[in-house]
């Protein structure tokens, strides 16, 4: 039947809707509480027991990507189940937050894609802690300082972030979740520039190579310099007359730039894989990966005997890539990832035949693939 209601009307079934929606809210929100409060009871009960280390767990990486997965797959529209499972992200965002708020140390400075990814997997109700390094990140987890930490680890054109794995090998983190970011680069300027007053562009040097090709034809003879980060080349830019930056939205919006030019990235479907990283290991949901450290003897077929228990057992790898190990001469360490969860036994399977043909096996942690 076709819908005639007067404008008069809509607005006051609106009105009506979002009364309903807020008091669903608070009611959903007393829920987290209560949730809060027999985690608590839990802990409590532990300790005890004798369970001294017992410590409340209040982020639930499992159970969000399950309510998230839910949303999506029921979803009927209008509305799209990306559009309402991004609602729910900041729905769940500010329930956790009324239990503990979330302290997330990222990579920065702020403007960074590693911001925007914080934000995009906690919520706005987390409090984004900016490092210098991907090292402090990792340490401010590490203390307490910070209950997360995000940091990117693979791009779609550039590959790993070596830097990120190289931190692995020596922490005792375990990988909690994981991010994709559709990485969207602009040519930003101080307010005012034109085309002809750019003499330098700065940006972090994986920003530089995803653009290459752009900026060679477009910009062959003004100077590149490679900067910590886009956060940075943007602050630069915002202060240094002459300067531009490539960096993204978060950058452009946090300095006030504008764009000299958008979508400058070679690819366009150029991704940026980021890890959360926490101190507990998350249990199964059901949709998990699992990321190892792996490295073999040295002797020929090393890395066909690593991945033949995969072949086997039909599990699917989702990367592999190779660091030179830090303690041995010519030995290599493999980051190997796969779909499945520590606790599944085909997985607990391959790690035990693994650790029979290696010289050191490392879990990283089994996390819920990226919902949204
Ligand atoms: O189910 C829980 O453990 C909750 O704390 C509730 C809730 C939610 O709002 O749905 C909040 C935070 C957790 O990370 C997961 C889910």
């Amino acid at each position: 039947m076709a819908d005639t209601r007067t404008l008069e009307q809509v607005r006051a079934d609106i009105d009506a809707i979002d009364q309903e929606i807020q008091a669903l809210l608070n009611r959903r929100a007393q829920c987290a509480q209560r949730v809060a409060d027999i985690k608590l009871e839990e802990v409590r009960a532990a300790r005890e027991r004798g369970e001294a280390g017992a410590e409340v767990v209040y982020y639930r990486p499992e159970r969000e990507a399950q309510v998230l997965k839910r949303i999506m797959d029921r979803n009927t529209g209008p509305l799209a189940g990306e559009t309402v499972a991004h609602i729910f992200r900041e729905v769940m965002s500010a329930c956790l937050a009324l239990e503990k708020p979330l302290q997330v140390a990222y990579l920065g400075p702020e403007g960074t894609f590693t911001q925007a990814a914080t934000i995009k997997h906690f919520g706005h109700a987390a409090i984004p802690v900016s490092q210098n390094t991907i090292d402090a990140v990792f340490s401010q987890v590490e203390s307490g300082d910070c209950n997360y930490g995000v940091v990117p680890v693979e791009n779609s054109t550039e590959g790993m972030v070596s830097h990120t794995l190289d931190n692995f090998m020596d922490s005792s983190l375990k990988i909690s979740g994981e991010v994709e970011m559709a990485i969207v680069h602009h040519l930003l300027v101080r307010p005012g520039t034109e085309l002809g007053d750019v003499r330098k562009i700065c940006a972090h040097q994986q920003a530089l190579a995803q653009c290459r090709n752009w900026l060679d034809l477009h910009w062959p003879n003004v100077e590149r310099e490679a900067v910590s980060s886009n956060g940075e080349a943007a602050r630069i830019a915002a202060s240094t007359p002459g300067v531009a930056a490539v960096a993204g939205d978060m950058a452009a919006e946090l300095y006030a730039l504008d764009k000299l030019a958008e979508h400058i990235e070679d690819y366009p479907d150029n991704t940026t894989r980021f890890l959360v990283v926490g101190r507990e290991e998350v249990p199964p949901s059901g949709r998990d990966k699992t990321s190892i450290i792996v490295s073999s003897r040295n002797k020929p077929g090393a890395l066909f005997s690593l991945l033949d228990p995969f072949r086997k057992a039909g599990v699917s790898l989702t990367r592999i890539d190779t660091r030179p190990s830090r303690t041995e001469k010519w030995a290599y360490v493999f980051f190997i990832e796969f779909e499945g969860h520590l606790q599944d036994d085909n997985i607990r399977a391959i790690v035990s035949e693994l650790e029979e043909q290696s010289i050191l096996l490392k879990p990283l942690g089994s996390y819920p693939r990226a919902v949204l």
